[in-house]
């Protein structure tokens, strides 16, 4: 799906509004609909509603939802901030309408800000996606108010104070808020870490904006549902035989880390790679024989390293680097031999990220269009450098993508993808339990299984960190966040695939 901007949300607003013949206070009446059901959804009229809002159309929608939750009986009371001689249109008619019976108050000081408690639901309609400076002044005293309260905070649209697609100036005051319910298409703001604390649990409602407008509106961010996903995935047809899913070559492990090579062939040989061998130095050699038999092992002229390329390179369609390596000058040596002499596609993570990371001369012989790195964010930050805030890492990692024409899998909550097109695909799957050793391993493994069986190097990404996260999901669902392991996401990923499968 994809992410538009401030701006472009507005044009699709302003389009439907033109193409179904209504008014923009009737597409406000939906907005403001799908919040209230999914609100009645979520809290009981136990509690009363104290809603905030804004002189602008999220103000507006604040009123109309006030409005509603007042006719299904909540006990609702509106407080309106800001000059009323600045609202917008949509926000008079809708302040207008409000009943006489509801309770509504003009702040002009933070002092006029009720005490709140953990009994009341607050909602946040201060400000949307028309905010265009930082918040300051009056509202900046009643966010800081409702920051500091113990009620629950749902915004509407985005947290007010958030900029949806830029970084916000530091001086301005966000709302820190439970929930967040946006309309139609997530925000970039949504998918940073940076914003965790801002954004709370947040979920997308349809309003019903032209899909002929998003779908015809350019943009290069998407994020990745199973929608989007479940139809790569390639039916493994009546005659195939193992050499047609592709012959993969793992270069992991090393001494005291030969989990790593284990880790990620299993997950390799679990996304249906035809033929897989690995190569580890020797003393992994009887290691990984008895832990994946499934695989053909190579023995290292090193004991503890990689020291050497396997004979026929060329021979592998996809090779994966870097788990449990380490950063020895052999190593080193051998990774400028690989970057030099291979023709297939490189899957190159961990300590081979970390060795390209420390040398230009490693930078420079990558090969266009053939190299996927998946980092993690401080690998990430080896490789590209250091940003100054997750927008900056963005704009960093694409001109990474377009400087070394290759992808890189920025791994976390809602890993990001950049392609060297200039795209930026954010993930859909995942959760917290993940963040433990060895699901890097996992994810290496996947992607180089996929990139093996004549997936586009995108496509392979895009599809690998989903089912990766799928898998994870499902682990998680089983066994619960703390105690899940890297080996508990390989374990799910026949049913993640399976899941992918049945209705693709
Ligand atoms: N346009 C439409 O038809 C729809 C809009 N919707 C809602 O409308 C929102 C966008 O509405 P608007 O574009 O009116 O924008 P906002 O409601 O976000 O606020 C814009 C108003 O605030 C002022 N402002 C901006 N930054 C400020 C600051 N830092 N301090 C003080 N004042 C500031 C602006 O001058 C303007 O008056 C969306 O987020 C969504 O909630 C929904 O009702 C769906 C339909
Ligand atoms: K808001």
């Amino acid at each position: 799906m994809k992410i538009l901007t401030a701006a472009q949300t507005r044009e699709a607003d302003a389009y439907t509004i033109k193409a179904e013949g209504i008014s923009s206070a009737d597409l406000m009446e939906r907005a403001a609909k799908a919040f209230t059901t999914w609100f009645e959804n979520k809290f009981q009229p136990t509690k009363e509603v104290l809603v905030f809002c804004g002189p602008g159309n999220n103000g507006g929608d604040g009123l109309v939802v006030a409005r509603l939750l007042h006719q299904r009986n909540y006990p609702v009371r509106v407080f309106t901030v800001g000059a009323s001689e600045k609202a917008s249109s949509d926000f008079k008619t809708n302040l207008k309408l409000l009943p006489d019976e509801l309770k509504h108050f003009h702040i002009e000081e933070a002092n006029q800000v009720p005490d709140l408690n953990e009994d009341l639901n607050v909602i946040d309609a201060l400000f949307g996606t028309g905010l265009n400076r930082p918040v300051t002044g009056i509202f900046a005293d009643v966010i800081e108010k409702l920051n500091s309260s113990a009620a629950c905070i749902t915004s509407i649209d985005i947290p007010s104070g958030l900029f949806s697609d830029s970084q916000t100036p530091y001086e301005g005051a966000i709302i820190k808020a439970d929930y967040t319910i946006s309309f139609e298409l997530p925000k970039l703001a949504f998918l940073l870490p940076q914003h965790e604390e801002y954004i709370g649990e947040w979920h997308v409602i349809p309003i019903g904006l032209s899909e002929q407008f998003i779908s015809e509106t350019e943009t290069n961010l998407y994020y990745t549902t199973y929608r989007d996903i479940h139809y790569k995935l390639k039916p493994r047809k009546k005659f195939s035989h193992k050499g047609t899913f592709g012959h993969t070559l793992l270069l992991c492990g090393g001494f005291g880390k030969m989990g790593a090579a284990v880790l990620a062939a299993r997950a390799c040989l679990r996304s249906g790679v035809g033929l897989l061998t690995l190569q580890v130095p020797s003393a992994g050699y009887t290691v990984l024989q008895t832990a994946v038999p499934e695989a053909m092992t190579l023995a290292d002229k090193s004991r503890k390293h990689l020291s050497e390329l396997p004979q026929d390179i060329n021979k592998y369609n996809a090779i994966g680097v870097g788990p449990g390596l380490g950063t020895e000058r052999i190593t080193k040596t051998a990774i400028g031999q690989l970057l030099a002499t291979s023709s297939h596609p490189l899957i190159i993570d961990a300590d081979a990220i970390n060795l390209i990371g420390s040398s230009d001369k490693l930078k420079a012989q990558l090969p266009k269009n053939r190299v996927i790195f998946t980092p993690h964010p401080k690998e990430f930050e080896r490789l590209v450098g250091k940003s100054n805030n997750d927008y900056d890492r963005l704009r960093d990692m694409l001109e990474f993508c377009a400087e070394y024409g290759c992808y890189v899998v920025l791994k976390g909550s809602n890993t990001a993808i950049g392609t060297p097109e200039g795209k930026l695909y954010f993930n859909s799957t995942g959760n917290a339990g993940m963040a433990t050793g060895g699901t890097g391993d996992v994810l290496t493994g996947i992607i180089t299984a996929l990139v093996a069986q004549h997936y586009t190097l995108e496509d392979a990404c895009l599809l690998g960190v989903y089912v990766h996260g799928l898998a994870g999901d499902l682990a998680s669902s089983k066994v619960g966040d703390i105690a899940m392991t890297a080996s508990d996401v390989i374990d799910h990923l026949p049913q993640a695939f399976l899941h992918l499968q049945q209705s693709s």
